[in-house]
């Protein structure tokens, strides 16, 4: 009963969105975005605040802020798009039901096109209106409600809402409008032709707007609200970490990391953990899955209980243990009854790896379910490959693999065996032919297949948007525990999805001091819509468990971003130096840490685009890395050298550039790419171009300590730095870094012709006194001091090359 009044409930909430932004004119919303743009709009949002008094307070600020982000995807998602297709329906049919009206319409879908449910789409009775050559009088939005096979193309059902424009997100009142009068009079007929072109999908917002409509119904809506949370104390005393379990955890995971791991077990709604770059984020949370899926109320072990009742105590006592151990427990009965006495149920093979897949005994079915989540798919799929490759640890400490599914779409391939779409072509097939053998067909369809993968899964591994499609709400249980990866780059009502999945214990892991989640509209994101969950605890107080030894990078390289963003507080683990000494560290000017002072260097901005790009860098780039793999030939495979910059289109001048000299797509050499594209990466080499060079402009986004951060922490053996010096020191925060380039004795002022800062003079001038060939590890085997000419070309080429380029831009 409760379950159908909530899902009443959302359905309710759902259809007011829709019902809102159908009823947006797309016209307007330009007007408003161009006034945006010109910095004369006004704006009545209330900014997002670190405590709410209540869901009240919490609604009226985070509704307007995902309209305003609703209509940025709307407007900027079509600004952005490459191919924009108009397409012509001719309507099947129409109808009206619950407010809306629906129509149906054929419709062709070419190769480069789609439409799918959930897009947004502009429609229109005149052509010329997409076309952008005349002003309209009959347009409207409309959402895709399901695309079907239709003879030879396909059949689109769309919903419309043409009562009027909501006049405010708070009330229901419309104002009657032509525009929708006029669309209502056309579509209310078949044969009548229609226009149409997709704007964006509205699948991922939406849920996001359920999930905070419906935050009054979660278990810990007051904290979320407070954001208050008691300081952890001992409350790990309810659980018993099985000895060989213990031994594993005490002797494979830092302090930090275990500290992080034994909270996992407290009572606590909400645990935050802090990783900070090469921490082990990803580490614990595997330690996290083992202990609390192994771990055992402490009076299950009790001696007296076991005296009394004896090793197997009733199902009720047991449960009641589980219960009274942690309230976030909330699934035992239902695997109970699901699972077998003993042995596996086959659920699926191994997927190639060498582990053991997951033996079901009794002993197991009591235990947690787990919901893991992300962001974006990337970092999804990494998490379920390392718990793929390697396992987790179950009471005896031995590693397993234990029953995972991945849920949704574009699952990497390294991790397809354990997606669920690969799952449910096992499950058919092997109900085929049990079928074909018993002449039966039930529990042979789709979704009784799918249910039976689910509930037998132990691990769900979907990424935040997806825990709120309709697969979660057809499950018949929910997950005691979730959690949430990369959550400081979630704005929060996507942390906000999967909680709604009963869930009563949250583990949100994530760095805040890297960056935050993409907001596509600047107003809310000024009004502090990309602030993650993680980062508005965090900063109103609530306990926080930080990693503090970091595997990554070399100490040297590691001192200035402790300093600068984790208040000194980050130690290296044993052996990072010996690991991370390289025999490139002979020069001074190849690392661990340098600024490459590039003074005569212009930043430029192409015209028709926000980015910038400074060639001279470039140019500097090509001498550095081309000198770098022609001493250390080592360096050309395997992708060790990343080239990272905070604008886009220095990033694209850098491939071309790479593509132009070595004659070959630059990825196959090195990884080009954004600050914020290569958040989580690492490599043996980054070198970093900063790009702007001015002599009094300010440096725009670079000056986002978050952006510095990831862009000075992917390195393990040597982080580049490559910018201009006097307008880097116009920031308070760069300046502290050239200075400590300076102090350290690896700021390098580079004049031009670059060639000769690598000249055999000048490297012997930099060249370290006292070497340390011993401790060379790595892919430095094959060192050679003399300069090798490169496979595809030589210094002089590049001198040319570089010349060429040149003048094309200049
Ligand atoms: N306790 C530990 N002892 C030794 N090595 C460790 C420990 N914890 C993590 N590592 C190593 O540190 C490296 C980084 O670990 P992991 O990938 O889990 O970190 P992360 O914080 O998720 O990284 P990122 O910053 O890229 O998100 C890995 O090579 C891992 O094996």
């Amino acid at each position: 009963m409760a379950v159908e009044k909530k899902k009443l409930q959302e359905e309710s909430v759902i259809r007011r969105f829709y019902k809102i932004i159908l009823s947006w004119d797309y016209l307007a919303l330009l007007k408003e975005y161009m006034k945006q743009k010109e910095g004369t709009a006004e704006s009545t949002l209330v900014k997002v605040k670190n405590r709410y008094t209540d869901v009240d307070d919490y609604i009226a600020t985070y509704e307007p802020l995902i309209f305003e982000e609703a209509k940025s995807q709307i407007i900027k998602g079509k600004e952005e798009e490459e191919v924009t297709y108009c397409k012509l329906g001719v309507v099947k049919s129409w109808c009206e039901a619950d407010d809306f009206h629906f129509i149906e319409f054929p419709c062709e879908i070419n190769e480069g096109e789609s439409i799918s449910q959930n897009d947004l789409l502009l429609l229109s009775r005149d052509k010329q209106f997409l076309d952008r050559k005349r002003l309209p009088t009959v347009y409207a939005f409309a959402l895709v409600e399901h695309v079907r096979k239709y003879f030879d193309t396909r059949l689109v059902r769309v919903r419309l809402y043409l009562a009027g424009e909501f006049l405010k997100y708070n009330t229901d009142d419309v104002k009657s409008c032509p525009r929708l009068f006029n669309m209502r009079s056309h579509i209310c007929e078949t044969e009548r032709q229609l226009y149409f072109m997709k704007q964006c999908s509205l699948s991922t917002i939406a849920r996001e707007y359920l999930a905070i409509r419906t935050l009054g119904c979660l278990p810990y809506k007051d904290l979320i609200l407070s954001a208050v949370g008691e300081d952890f104390g001992t409350e790990v005393d309810g659980w018993k970490i099985p000895t060989p379990l213990r031994e594993y955890v005490e002797n494979s995971f830092n302090q930090y990391q275990r500290e992080a791991i034994t909270a996992g077990l407290s009572s606590k709604a909400f645990v935050l953990i802090q990783g900070p770059p090469g921490t082990g984020k990803t580490q614990t949370i595997l330690g996290i899955l083992s202990t609390i899926l192994h771990a055992t109320p402490t009076r299950v072990h009790s001696k007296t209980y076991e005296l009394r009742q004896g090793p197997q105590l009733p199902t009720e006592e047991k449960q009641r243990h589980w219960g009274v151990a942690s309230p976030w427990f909330s699934n035992i009965s239902p695997r109970d009854s699901l699972m077998p006495k003993d042995g596996d149920d086959g659920f699926y093979p191994t997927t190639g790896n060498e582990l053991k897949p997951e033996a079901v005994t009794s002993s197991r079915k009591y235990r947690a379910r787990v919901l893991v989540c992300a962001p974006s798919n990337s970092a999804l799929d990494e998490i379920v490959l390392r718990v793929l490759n390697g396992g987790v640890h179950d009471e005896n400490d031995r590693v397993y693999c234990p029953k995972i599914v991945r849920i949704g779409l574009k699952a990497h391939h390294s991790i397809k065996a354990v997606s669920l779409d690969e799952l449910m072509k096992q499950k058919r097939s092997s109900a085929n032919k049990s079928s074909t053998n018993k002449q039966s067909t039930a529990g042979s369809n789709d979704d009784s297949i799918r249910a039976a993968i689910l509930d037998e899964a132990t691990i769900v591994f979907s990424t935040l948007s997806f825990s709120g499609s309709h697969v979660f709400s057809k499950l018949n249980r929910g997950f005691d525990v979730v959690i949430i990866d990369e959550a400081a780059q979630a704005v929060e009502p996507a942390t906000l999805v999967p909680l709604a999945n009963q869930c009563k214990k949250v583990f949100l892991v994530g760095d805040p001091a890297q960056l935050p989640a993409t907001v596509i509209s600047d107003i809310a994101k000024n009004h502090g819509y990309g602030t993650s969950l993680f980062k508005r605890l965090m900063e109103a107080g609530y306990p926080v468990k930080m990693l503090k030894t970091q595997y990554r990078m070399h100490p040297e390289i590691r001192s200035f971003p402790s300093k600068e963003f984790y208040g000194d507080l980050l130690q290296d683990g044993d052996e990072v130096k010996s690991r991370t000494i390289r025999a490139w560290h002979d020069y001074r000017c190849f690392g661990p840490f340098c600024f490459f002072d590039i003074h005569e260097g212009k930043e430029a901005q192409p015209s028709g685009s926000g980015s910038w790009i400074n060639i001279e860098e470039v140019d500097f780039v090509l001498f550095l890395y081309q000198k770098l793999i022609s001493l250390y030939p080592a360096l050309k495979s395997g992708n060790q050298v990343a080239i990272i910059s905070p604008y886009s289109q220095q990033v694209k001048l850098f491939q071309k550039r790479f593509e132009e000299i070595f004659g070959m797509s630059a990825e196959k050499l090195v990884d080009i790419c954004t600050v914020d594209g290569c958040q989580g990466r690492e490599k043996d080499i980054a070198i970093f171009s900063c790009v702007r060079a001015s002599k009094d402009d300010g440096i725009g986004f670079l000056e986002d300590k978050r952006r510095m951060n990831v862009g000075i922490t992917r390195a393990k053996s040597a982080v580049l730095v490559v910018g201009s010096a006097s307008t880097l020191r116009r920031s308070k925060r760069w300046n502290k870094l050239v200075e400590s380039a300076e102090k350290r004795d690896c700021l390098f002022k580079v004049s031009q012709p670059y060639s000769s800062f690598f000249s055999d003079d000048s490297l012997a001038s930099m060249q370290k006194k006292v070497a340390e060939p011993s401790q060379l590890i790595g892919p430095t085997d094959t060192v050679d001091n003399d300069v090798q000419p490169n496979t595809a070309a030589t210094f002089d080429d590049q001198a040319q090359a570089e010349d060429k380029t040149m003048a094309t831009w200049t």
